[in-house]
């Protein structure tokens, strides 16, 4: 399989377009949310009013000798863009370094009585608790006296859709979730289960976007895949830090089986299953450095491409890991998934709302009608969604049309 010719990266320089927006007006209002959620001191506030200068007006910093991450960060491209605007370095690049700017701010690395205390950790509880989670554990009962292949295709969309509870997205589309438009744009489910017969004895490797939300129907997946026998072991990637506002950590993880299982109903028995897989070893959660890096995939270390070329199949969810998976560039929407993910070192399926201006693999007739309707507003309203796959990833099997 060819690597596709790579398209130019996206910037955040162009004023008027969903990168700009997201730098000049998504992060301040981040910040104002994380004053409103936590009680800072005047010593954060005052590093809070200094990010807030810097993300809009000021250049990328470079970290101080002893900062914790130096190292990380000098190999990720800190010394490469240390005096450049935010707005005219990769945006991939440019947001991750403001969580990271972020979370120094507030005092997550510590010393300090703030050291590890999540700064998006009051908004993400309070959606975990919402009655909305209520209501979409609840709906699991009347899925439970339906066949096996309807509950997993129900649960797969689950997981899917789930992708749009993403509180930072929220804060920019004006508080709602828009309705989703119906249909997917792309749909690879058929290859994906595919990858996944009954009686599997790999392992799944799912890297997880959002906490609460989105988390749950992501463990519920699991949870199937597992009872189902469809895979014997699956490993849960998630943010070693807080990161895009409701990206999931460990704790995350934590705090979404108790949910479950404290949960009336079917969803209870989905939280055992989870809760025995996590004792016994058959479900593992990571939290690799390198998922809260700046860079695409296509860069991952060693360890962590060893470790996804063991895995049956990669899921990968959300907006941000599909920009690190595809690398974050202007594509020519019909530019084939399968050649923009020939360097992955295994069998990877994307599940993604689309919530940015990346887009591969769209069939031409696909991209005219979505442009007929909406101009070029579905590749960022989160009203769409696709689930692309390259099961010939790492050399696995013969390619399409082998
Ligand atoms: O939670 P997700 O699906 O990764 O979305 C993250 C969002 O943040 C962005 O990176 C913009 O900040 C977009 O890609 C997307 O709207």
């Amino acid at each position: 399989m060819p690597d596709a010719a790579p398209a130019p990266v996206i910037l955040g320089n162009e004023t008027g377009s969903f990168p700009y927006s997201v730098l000049a007006e998504r992060h301040p209002a981040i910040i104002r949310q994380v004053r409103e959620s936590l009680p800072y001191g005047p010593h954060r506030q005052r590093a809070l009013d200094a990010l807030l200068t810097s993300c809009t007006k000021g250049v990328i910093e470079s970290f101080p000798s002893d900062a914790h991450d130096r190292d990380r960060w000098a190999a990720w491209g800190l010394d490469r863009y240390a005096g450049q605007s935010w707005f005219d370095v990769p945006w991939l690049w440019s947001e991750s370094y403001f969580y990271r700017q972020l979370l120094e701010a507030v005092g997550y690395f510590g010393p300090g009585p703030e050291q590890a205390i999540d700064p998006f950790g009051p908004v993400k509880l309070a959606e975990l608790d919402a009655p909305e989670t209520d209501e979409e554990l609840a709906a699991l009962d009347s899925l439970e006296s339906r066949p096996a292949d309807e509950r997993a295709q129900a649960l797969l969309h689950g997981s899917l859709w789930g992708n749009r509870a993403d509180l930072g997205f929220r804060l920019s589309a004006g508080g709602d979730t828009p309705a989703a438009a119906p249909g997917l744009v792309a749909d690879d489910s058929e290859t994906l289960w595919s990858l996944l017969p009954p009686s599997g004895t790999g392992t799944l490797c799912l890297i997880a976007d959002n906490a609460g939300r989105e988390l749950i129907p992501d463990l519920l997946l699991i949870a199937h895949l597992l009872a189902e026998g469809r895979v014997e072991r699956a490993v849960l990637h998630v943010k070693p830090d807080p990161y895009y506002v409701s990206d999931a950590t460990p704790a995350d993880v934590l705090d979404a089986l108790r949910r479950l299982t404290a949960a009336p109903g079917a969803a209870a028995a989905y939280g055992r299953c989870l809760w025995s897989a996590t004792t016994d070893g058959r479900l593992t959660v990571r939290a690799h450095p390198f998922s809260c890096g700046p860079l695409p995939y296509a860069e991952m270390p060693d360890d962590l491409r060893a470790e996804l070329a063991a895995a049956t199949v990669t899921v990968v969810k959300g907006d941000l890991n599909y920009r690190r998976l595809v690398g974050d560039r202007h594509w020519p929407p019909p530019t084939p998934f399968a050649d923009v993910t020939a360097y992955f070192p295994g069998p990877v399926a994307a599940l993604r709302t689309l919530k940015s201006d990346v887009i591969c693999g769209l069939d031409i007739d696909t991209e005219a009608a979505l442009v007929a309707e909406e101009g070029q507003g579905w590749r960022t309203g989160g009203t769409h969604a696709l689930i692309q796959v390259n099961a010939w990833a790492g050399g696995g099997g013969r390619g399409p049309g082998a």
